[in-house]
């Protein structure tokens, strides 16, 4: 069963009415991604994990993940593709601020792309659903640095620069290992699963109530 991403924020929104706030929702995407890419190695802790964090809850995402990530012992630095201040929702916030209290994850943010490691995996938490147009600066050099980057890669609910409704691409887009996306399959992810990699559908706890009428 495969979802529009209209029907995604719809059933978002009345799952959060219900009580079932997008921070909750967040919290279990963020687990549930992690442990899928858990699956892929038997041991995490001490690899470099690199987190690309874009403004919206895709990033927002990703943040839980790096939270999450370094209770395995890995070596977490998140990449906020712009200024703190400009992150877009109370729930992404959230999590930035308990990051900024965790001294066990590296917070960077700007747009430098010069790291003193080489990372073993990168998550792309840049783009999800919210995607619109061809991609702007400082999304774009992050993209191609995924992209130009020999290592695992793996996608936070659709890789970069592909829509999730259309299956279309944007100018650039991340060509990654292991996609998770959330709640239900949106209908233009699996028509590239050349970029998605292995790809997986997890449910994040909303109710299923909050399909009514929706789907
Ligand atoms: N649905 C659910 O149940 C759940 C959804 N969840 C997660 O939420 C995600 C959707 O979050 P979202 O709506 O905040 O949008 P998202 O994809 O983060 O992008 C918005 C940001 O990107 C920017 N931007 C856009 N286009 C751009 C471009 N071409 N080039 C450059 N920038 C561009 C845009 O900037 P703006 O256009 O506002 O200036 C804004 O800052 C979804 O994918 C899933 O991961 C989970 O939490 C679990 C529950
Ligand atoms: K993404």
């Amino acid at each position: 069963m495969e979802i529009t991403v209209d029907q995604m924020y719809q059933i978002e929104n009345k799952g959060h009415d219900m009580g079932f706030l997008k921070k909750f929702m967040m919290e279990n995407a963020g687990a549930a991604a992690v442990r899928r890419l858990l699956t892929k190695f038997d041991d995490v802790a001490s690899k470099n994990i690199l987190i690309f964090v874009g403004l919206g809850n895709n990033g927002g995402d990703g943040l839980v993940m790096a939270r999450h990530l370094a209770g395995y012992g890995s070596n977490v630095t998140v990449m906020l593709l712009g200024d703190p201040e400009k992150i877009k929702t109370e729930e992404s916030n959230w999590n930035w601020s308990i990051l900024k209290k965790m001294p066990s994850v590296n917070l960077m943010s700007g747009n430098s792309l010069d790291f003193d490691f080489k990372p073993d995996i990168i998550i792309d938490g840049i783009l999800g659903t919210g995607i619109s147009g061809e991609i702007r600066e400082p999304y774009a050099s992050a993209i191609n640095y995924i992209n130009n980057t020999d290592c695992y890669k793996f996608a936070v609910d659709v890789p970069s620069g592909l829509d999730p409704q259309t299956g279309n691409t944007a100018n650039i887009f991340t060509k990654c290992d292991m996609t998770v996306t959330f709640h239900k399959m949106k209908e233009g992810i699996p028509k590239r699963k050349d970029l998605t990699g292995e790809l997986y559908a997890e449910k994040i706890g909303i109710p299923v109530e909050a399909e009514e009428g929706i789907v």
